[in-house]
């Protein structure tokens, strides 16, 4: 799995100067080596809700940590009272390395980073054919999210009983990224929760989508029915009641099969943090070709090396548009 690289270690490698130049202590041990293992399930003001060797247990972060955010996703290191009852409080000593991290920001002028989800495998990004309209920026927007964040794309498109998904799939037929269709019907007879779970399989999947375009729906349909997110009842899991959509929520496939999250739906993207050189790794077929790039080279500008390239027969032109669509994304536009 690719690891995450540049966000992840800023808080681990900070280290201080030894100015009085005291030679180091000896017998130094591990602080916390008794610490036990978790996953973090969900977040809420400040509270977290952990997975602990099958229990779950509510925990703060400790102020060793700093500024350090604890997100769902995150492997965490646990102390404190572990056993899960009502009232007790772990605190979190440590968080583990991130093989991804799936971030966005409210929208592009905002320069407050919300991290979604930490060491998810796979993003799916999902639309409704209709009911709300389909909006390519919006999905362009969460693919560049997903490669900057080291996440593979899955597409998901929902209410193929209003509309057809030929035209969408027209626009994403060269970025050549996998997709699963589904109807109301299919939800009903449950082909939509199998076909999608083929995709899932022993993976952790975030899922994103605007507001209504049936992601709840789908979800609930996948994770056992005593753990899914319930909009009228406490949540078996968490503990919570109504209101609760705030936070993304880490739910279990059942046999072990894979992990999803589901996020609350979003309105729009914000790319502000994006690293656009890190945009070109989604496209390994052009990248050989980014070699007689001028120096920090948009590859979306007169003197990019990938237009001789492509001619030259090495790509596809459709691969370059596409590329340079997702790269154009990254500015804002009304509407976003
Ligand atoms: N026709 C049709 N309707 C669907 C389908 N899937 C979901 N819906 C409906 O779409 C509406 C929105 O579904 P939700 O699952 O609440 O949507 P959501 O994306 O979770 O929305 P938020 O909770 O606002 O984030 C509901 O009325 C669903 O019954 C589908 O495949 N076809
Ligand atoms: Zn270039």
């Amino acid at each position: 799995m690719r690891r995450y690289g540049k966000h992840t270690d800023e808080d681990d490698i900070r280290t201080r100067p030894n100015r009085k130049g005291n030679r180091p202590r000896t017998n130094i041990r591990p602080k916390h080596e008794d610490a036990a293992e978790g996953m973090v399930l969900t977040v809420d003001r400040g509270r977290l809700t952990c997975l602990v060797e099958g229990r779950t247990i509510t925990a703060m972060k400790a102020r060793e940590l700093g500024r350090k955010a604890a997100v769902v996703g995150d492997r965490v290191s646990l102390v404190g009272d572990l056993s899960g009852q009502k009232d007790t409080l772990a605190r979190i000593v440590r968080i583990g390395e991130r093989s991804s991290l799936l971030r966005r920001t409210a929208d592009d002028d905002d320069p407050y980073e919300r991290v979604v989800v930490a060491n998810a495998d796979q993003l799916a990004i999902v639309t409704a054919l209709a009911d709300p309209e389909p909006r390519p920026r919006l999905i362009d927007r969460c693919l560049v999210a997903a490669f900057d964040g080291g996440l593979e794309p899955l597409l998901v498109m929902t209410k193929s009983d209003l509309a057809s998904p030929d035209k969408l799939l027209e626009l994403y037929g060269d970025l050549e990224i996998p997709y699963v269709v589904t109807s109301r019907e299919e939800l009903e007879n449950g082909d939509a929760a199998d076909r999608v779970r083929e995709q899932l399989d022993g993976k952790t999947t975030a899922f994103v989508g605007h507001s209504g375009v049936g992601k709840t729906t789908l979800v609930n349909a996948l994770v056992p029915e005593d753990l899914r997110r319930t909009t009228g009842h406490v949540n078996a899991v968490t503990g919570r009641g109504r209101h609760t959509t705030t936070s993304a929520l880490a739910l279990p496939l059942g046999d072990g099969s894979g992990w999803v999250v589901d996020t609350p739906g979003v309105r729009s993207f914000g790319l502000a943090h994006i690293d656009p050189s890190r945009v070109i790794n989604a496209f390994p077929d052009l990248v050989p070709g980014t070699a007689g790039c001028p120096r920090a080279c948009s590859h979306d500008e007169p003197d990019c090396a990938l237009d001789a390239w492509v001619a030259e027969g090495h790509a596809r032109q459709a691969r370059l548009y596409s590329l340079r669509r997702l790269l154009a994304t990254r500015e804002r536009r009304e509407g976003d």
